[in-house]
């Protein structure tokens, strides 16, 4: 609790009756310094007198950062001056208190103050909850990469260690950054998640470090940044990656000293937020193209967790494929489906380039489309199914990927006519010669006999 009271009296009353019923007191006597106070601090409830030396306790209300949105404020008037104590309330003042006033009225008022930031605190606790329980948040699948993924997970939730977490898109980088803060001694307090891709620039920095009124046009009032709604909690940044110089620079500082300044203020504030983040991109190569800052890459890598690619763990795809149909049947109220083998085959051998997520497509539409319990075949894109890796990355050679492509599709379609040109060539769709030419200029040998 702060209490702001300058009669030394009364503070020293306020707080003797106040700490018997185990309340923690932080007092002070002027306006200023509760201001400043609570540029630092958050408070649960907050007891102020009216009649402060350098103006009036409502005023908490109007100021910007401090009382009205983060704590429960309760008023204490003189007598007579109960149209004040009125008019504070309809600002958001949870309750007044007449002086004089007898002790019990004043923990009675205290008790009911702190009880309403109490159920304050547990609703924000479960509306996380309930966007946690969006997903089961259970990381499926049984190979030893996924296994290997679950044992780190649990080795740095334990830590307050900032977690840069990479992998193509759709591989579960968020269920990961769920699943570490749901292990942390952070687990009851926020998970604030921001998709730094989303936001352009500007937007992006008052959305994570807040503004102050005016900062900007359009900044018509003050606005708490998501660092600070994350206080003692978790905030998971997604594509990282994305972010401008600016703002890398504004993480940096929040980063290294704990502390993030609004927009169009002059203040510091101190936040106890645990960071995490995730990128698809290849971040040292982004830091090698100058467009992303080494200092803060290496503040970011502390700890990397790679979340590897669905072609690379065929084996999780039984495993995920019932989760996921099970999950699509709930979300589509309709009943379970089961896969035929003849269908998960298939699903094991697609490459994926939408991983997780677009597994979890292509069993929807199957689900949609299936008259039949049981899904015999599925719809796999053939297009990307016979790409060697779709993900373009940010710079490339096509010509010298698409012959190493051609070269290692000729290679493997010779293995399995066992070396039979004339075959290999048919099913390739190409011509004998134009095979022996491509034969040629990729170095391709074969037994004498064949070739
Ligand atoms: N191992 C897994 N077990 C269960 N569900 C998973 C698993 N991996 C991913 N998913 C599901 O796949 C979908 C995509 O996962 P998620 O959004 O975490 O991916 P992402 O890597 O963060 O994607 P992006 O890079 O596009 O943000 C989600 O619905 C998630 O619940």
């Amino acid at each position: 609790m702060l209490v702001i009271e300058d009669e030394p009296n009364m503070r020293r009353l306020i707080g003797l009756h106040l700490r018997q019923d185990g309340h923690t007191i932080h007092s002070v006597e002027s306006l200023r310094e509760a201001q400043q106070t609570l540029e630092q601090q958050d408070f649960d409830v907050i007891l102020t007198d009216q009649k402060l030396p350098d103006g009036e306790g409502s005023r908490l209300l109007e100021m910007p950062g401090s009382a009205g949105s983060t704590g429960t404020v309760v008023l204490l008037t003189a007598f007579g001056t109960v149209e004040l104590a009125v008019e504070a309330m309809r600002k958001g003042a949870f309750d007044f208190l007449t002086k004089p006033f007898a002790a019990d009225n004043l923990r009675a008022v205290i008790a009911r103050a702190a009880q309403h930031a109490q159920l304050r605190r547990e609703n924000l606790l479960l509306r996380n909850t309930v966007e946690a329980l969006e997903g089961d948040g259970e990381i499926y699948g049984t190979g030893t990469r996924i296994a290997a993924l679950r044992e780190l997970i649990r080795r740095v939730g334990r830590t307050d260690a900032t977690v840069l977490i990479t992998g193509e898109t759709g591989t579960g980088k968020e269920l990961v950054a769920r699943a570490i803060h749901k292990l942390s001694a952070r687990a009851t307090k926020p998970l604030v998640t921001v998709n730094c891709a989303a936001l352009p620039d500007t937007l992006l920095e008052s959305e994570l470090f807040g503004h102050e009124k005016g900062a900007f046009t359009g900044a018509d009032r003050l606005r708490h940044g998501l660092f600070e709604t994350a206080h003692q909690g978790t905030l998971f940044l997604d594509e990282v990656g994305e972010m401008s110089p600016n703002a890398q620079a504004k993480l940096l500082r929040a980063l290294a000293e704990g502390k993030i300044t609004r927009l169009g203020s002059s203040v510091s504030r101190d936040v106890d937020v645990r960071v995490l983040l995730a990128t698809h991109r290849n971040l040292l190569r982004e830091v090698e193209a100058g467009r992303f800052r080494q200092d803060l890459y290496y503040r970011l890598a502390v700890v990397p967790v790679e979340v590897p690619p669905l072609r690379e763990r065929a084996e999780d795809i039984p495993v995920l494929a019932k989760h996921l149909l099970q999950q699509i049947a709930s979300d589509l109220k309709m009943p379970v489906r089961t896969l035929h083998a003849k269908a998960l085959k298939e699903l094991q051998e697609y490459r994926y380039p939408g991983n997780v997520r677009e597994l979890r497509n292509v069993l929807e539409r199957a689900c949609i489309l299936s008259a039949d319990p049981v899904i015999f075949s599925v719809n796999l894109p053939t297009a990307s199914a016979a790409t060697p890796n779709p993900a373009v990355p940010e710079e490339m050679d096509l010509r010298k990927a698409l012959a190493d492509w051609e070269k290692s599709a000729i290679v493997q379609m010779l293995g399995r006519t066992h070396g039979r040109k004339a075959e290999a060539a048919r099913r390739l769709g190409l011509s004998k010669s134009d095979m022996t030419y491509k034969l040629a200029k990729y170095e391709i040998s074969l037994p004498e006999e064949e070739s």
